[in-house]
């Protein structure tokens, strides 16, 4: 991991910072000078205190319209540590987990969540870096009617929330083959459908390929009591057509639950994609990651020539929520479970598309065209070289002398 990266939270730096100097740098970072920072409630906080994890709320308001009434929804986001050592039974490992994550959903009730999203495979270890694939393959879960769904799908009625449960999949109707998969369950409690993973990493311990493919499903995005919704799952964050799809097909809100370690691979990335994705496609995106250190029993090694070791490294947390408008929220702990709120009026997104025409803008056949030629195999690269032009001139400049 590279020294450089073993940060404290951006937060924490600020700290220091002189009070009259603070508001200007929080106008570079987040793109507004204060937090607008939000109260808890005390019943959330007291289910903080006592289960040792931070909430943190953040509002971001809209222009006050007169024909729409403000689309007011709250926004939540959870980040955690696994709750028991990976040398547990998977289903010790697996009940842990969910006490653990029930009472941040209580929390997000108390403080009136609307909608929330926890993190990618949130019901195990980011077990991919051991390449084993038992017990691991054990946690993958049938997507409706599997322990971690269902568990959720209790708190989602009986909070009136919409629960988005990112979990390890296995299709018992197609050959039991295993996926990584977004859920999203209605404020009903039903299921209103599920997305898979798009781009999935071959790079460092993220040998998520040994286990499952690309997603088959496309760029679903889910109409819910509390507005659009879409998952791009982890690594499609690097991936801004990924996010530009979930943008076409309407979403205002884009989840990104992932799976990330400090140090080179992602870590100064982090803060700019999700807020990128959020500005050019006019939607809010919360980007999630999971936080703490997992221990396997056998070394494994990370093809780069390394000793082999038992653990990838810290999961940096950091979840933030970035607005249309370019603003962002502070983001959470590195080292700490955590539970993000933000409040936010998605009549912010056709505000934005108003003003600053990215839509209109967006020349898609011209991409359309330009795409369909980079398919084909004999695609040739439409670049022009210098020498080519001089031979171009020259040739121009002959004929010209010839008539
Ligand atoms: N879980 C996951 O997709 N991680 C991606 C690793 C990276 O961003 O390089």
């Amino acid at each position: 991991m590279s020294d450089s990266f073993n940060l404290r939270t951006l937060e924490e730096s600020l700290k220091s910072v002189p009070s009259q100097d603070l508001k200007d740098i929080k106008t570079h970072i987040y793109g507004r000078s204060d937090d607008h920072e939000l109260s808890i409630s005390s019943s959330a906080q007291r289910i903080a205190e006592s289960n040792n994890f931070v909430i943190k709320t953040y509002g971001f308001k809209a222009k006050k319209e007169d024909l729409r009434k403000p689309r007011i929804v709250r926004i939540g986001a959870v980040q955690t540590s696994i709750a028991a050592p990976t040398t547990a039974p998977v289903s010790v490992q697996r009940d842990a987990i969910f006490a653990k994550v029930g009472k941040i959903i209580e929390a997000a009730a108390a403080d009136n969540v609307n909608v929330l999203c926890l993190q990618e495979l949130w019901t195990l270890p980011y077990v991919f870096c051991t390449r084993e694939k038992y017990p691991w393959c054990e946690f993958a879960e049938n997507a409706k009617t599997g322990a971690g769904v269902t568990f959720l799908k209790g708190y989602a009625k009986k909070f009136n929330m919409v629960i988005v449960c990112p979990i390890l999949e296995r299709d018992e109707d197609q050959g039991d083959i295993i996926w990584n998969t977004a859920v999203v369950i209605s404020n009903t409690g039903n299921i209103i459908g599920k997305h898979r993973k798009n781009h999935i990493p071959r790079v460092g311990d993220f040998n998520e390929s040994t286990y499952y493919y690309e997603g088959n499903t496309g760029h679903p995005v889910f109409e819910t009591q509390f507005g659009k919704i879409a998952m791009n799952i982890c690594y499609g964050r690097h991936h801004p057509q990924n996010w530009m799809m979930f943008g076409l097909n309407g979403a205002e809100i884009v989840f990104n639950p992932s799976a990330e370690i400090g140090g080179s691979l992602s870590d100064r990335m982090w803060f700019i994609e999700g807020r990128n994705a959020a500005v050019a496609n006019s939607y809010f995106t919360v980007t999630i990651n999971r936080v703490g250190t997992e221990i396997f029993q056998n070394e494994f090694t990370s093809a780069d020539g390394k000793p082999a070791h038992k653990d990838m490294g810290p999961f940096y947390g950091s979840a933030y929520l970035a607005a249309p408008d370019g603003t962002r929220s502070p983001g959470m702990p590195r080292d700490r479970d955590g539970l993000l709120i933000c409040e936010v009026d998605l009549n912010m997104c056709r505000q934005e598309r108003d003003l600053h025409t990215f839509r209109m803008c967006q020349r898609l056949p011209l991409y359309a065209e330009g795409l369909t030629k980079a398919c084909k195999l004999d695609f040739e690269p439409q670049v022009i070289r210098e020498n080519e032009n001089l031979k171009r001139n020259q040739r121009q400049h002959t004929n010209d002398h010839q008539f």
